[in-house]
């Protein structure tokens, strides 16, 4: 049985506070097994049916993370694009990945043909086979950040292409792509926030009582 007292309520709460996207990262290396580290804290996580979905890709190698930062880049473009004005302006000015400086990178699927926990809490809402990925994911952001690892979360990426340029099987649906690494800097404020693209919002704003 274990507790956890006051202290450690205060600490979890600044850590809540202290996790941010990271965008900006320094170049030198993880120790090794940091990042397996950080997989094996995400698979303590709670799954649908304990069916655990997660599948983890390293991607070390040197032409397939230049694939995955030629469609940031391609993505990127069209999302720019999409905007106009003063919008585009901030938009541009935005840094929305740490592809190019992070060490390590890593992409995130859900395994939709697993059998793993028998299809229980799945037949009528299947996407929570996805839910539990993202679930993971925050564990891993926490569990990074305790740790003073940064972690940045790029979804301006064309999934298909990132499935082939990863070459993983066709069953396993594109959740994330992270990038890895210790953070220039450390802020309780969202990097957004800061260059006033978006402001966070209270509870109170997204609270309905019924
Ligand atoms: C599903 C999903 C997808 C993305 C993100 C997050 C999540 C949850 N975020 C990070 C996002 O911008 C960030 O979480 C918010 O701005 C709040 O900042 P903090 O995470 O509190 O620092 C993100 N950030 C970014 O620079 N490029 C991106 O492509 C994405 N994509």
């Amino acid at each position: 049985m274990v507790e956890f007292d006051d202290t450690f309520r205060r600490q979890l709460r600044e850590l809540f506070v202290w996790r941010r996207d990271v965008r900006r990262f320094r170049s030198d290396a993880l120790p090794d097994g940091a990042v397996e580290r950080l997989i094996e804290t995400a698979c303590l996580s709670p799954s649908v049916g304990l069916s655990q979905p997660w599948r983890f890709v390293t991607v070390d190698d040197a032409a397939r993370r230049r694939a995955v930062i030629d469609d940031f880049r391609a993505c990127n473009a069209d999302a720019l694009n999409c905007y106009s004005g003063e919008r585009a302006a901030r938009y541009a000015a935005l840094k929305l990945s740490g592809l190019e400086q992070a060490p390590r990178h890593l992409a995130i699927f859900a395994d939709k043909a697993s059998d793993i926990g028998h299809g229980l809490g799945r037949a009528t809402m299947p996407e929570t086979t996805e839910y539990s990925v993202v679930a993971a994911i925050t564990a891993m952001w926490l569990a990074a950040r305790a740790e003073g690892i940064g972690l940045g979360w790029v979804s301006i990426l064309n999934p298909e292409r990132i499935h082939g340029v990863l070459d993983v099987p066709a069953s396993w649906k594109f959740i994330a792509y992270l990038c890895i690494g210790y953070p220039e800097a450390e802020c309780d404020q969202p990097e957004l926030e800061r260059a006033k693209w978006e402001h966070r919002r209270g509870a109170d704003e997204f609270t309905l009582r019924r």
